[in-house]
């Protein structure tokens, strides 16, 4: 089964070769990535910064198979994008790739379990009990498996759209700007979950920050700028991630007043 998580280092899970992707025309042309070259082993845990407009959202559309690169090659667990069609990139995106998003997106009208149990559901399975109990003792939320989204605290939302994107038992989970809308708190909560699942269960993840300290938590943080990967840092701290952005320019004359925002320890 695709899915099967495999902590096998070495392999790339998601790799980009030479990828490029162009909007506009001829007057207003961007390259959001110019001739990105990449690869992230599994069971790895992955955060990528850079300053607005540099890209991020455009690498993390493009490795996911959200959006097509105008040349270059993706592949997500060993499958070469390009020429699947629409319908066959939306399959393989429902079996091997979980998400989460800044504004949790779950059903407000459904229980816990019904929106954990969702992916299967649209893949046309229907979600086994003990998996769904599984996952959720794993996000710490048994106890909260009839509840409604709105009954539950932002930290309890995200860890429910956690568990969603873990139960297809994806090949990576991608994250985007998953802790922007929590307290510092329950996004140290959120943080140490993914990177547990990493530890634990070989899951491999990638997440769009804006946040040094996020990004800390990571492995690796790769750093854009102007559509191509320019630096990286392994396992550093929220200060270093800081000094890094700083130098990219990504925070501008402003760049203390955000950085205390974002609870860089100073
Ligand atoms: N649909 C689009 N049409 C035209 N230009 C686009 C489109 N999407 C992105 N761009 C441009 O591509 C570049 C990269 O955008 P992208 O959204 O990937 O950056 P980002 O790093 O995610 O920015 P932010 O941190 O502000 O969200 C920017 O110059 C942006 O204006």
């Amino acid at each position: 089964m695709t899915g099967t998580p495999n902590p096998q280092y070495g392999q790339d899970v998601v790799r980009l070769e030479s990828v490029r992707k162009v909007y506009g025309g001829s007057k207003n042309r961007v390259a959001a990535l110019d001739g990105v070259t990449l690869g992230l082993p599994r069971g790895t845990f992955t955060a990528v910064m850079g300053p607005s407009g540099s890209g991020k959202s455009t690498f993390l559309h493009c490795a996911a198979g959200l959006d097509r690169p105008t040349s270059g090659t993706v592949l997500l667990d060993g499958v070469d994008l390009s020429p699947l069609k629409e319908r066959e990139l939306t399959k393989l995106r429902r079996e091997r790739v979980g998400f989460i998003f800044q504004a949790f997106n779950l059903l407000p009208a459904l229980s816990v379990v019904d929106n954990v149990g969702l992916p299967l559901r649209l893949a046309g399975h229907r979600p086994k009990k003990a998996a769904v109990e599984e996952v959720l003792e794993r996000v710490g939320l048994a106890d909260k498996r009839g509840s409604r989204p709105g009954e539950l605290s932002g930290g309890q939302q995200q860890r429910v759209a956690i568990a969603r994107a873990l139960i297809t038992k994806p090949a990576v989970v991608f994250g985007d700007e998953p802790t922007g809308a929590l307290d510092t708190y329950a996004a140290r909560e959120v943080l140490t979950l993914l990177r547990e699942s990493v530890r634990q269960a070989g899951q491999t993840i990638v997440m769009v920050t804006h946040d040094p300290v996020a990004a800390s938590h990571a492995d690796r943080v790769l750093f854009l700028a102007d559509g191509q990967f320019v630096s990286h840092l392994d396992r550093p701290t929220a200060d270093q991630v800081a000094e890094r952005m700083t130098s990219l320019g990504a925070w501008g004359q402003d760049s203390a007043a955000v950085r205390a925002g974002h609870g860089v320890p100073r």
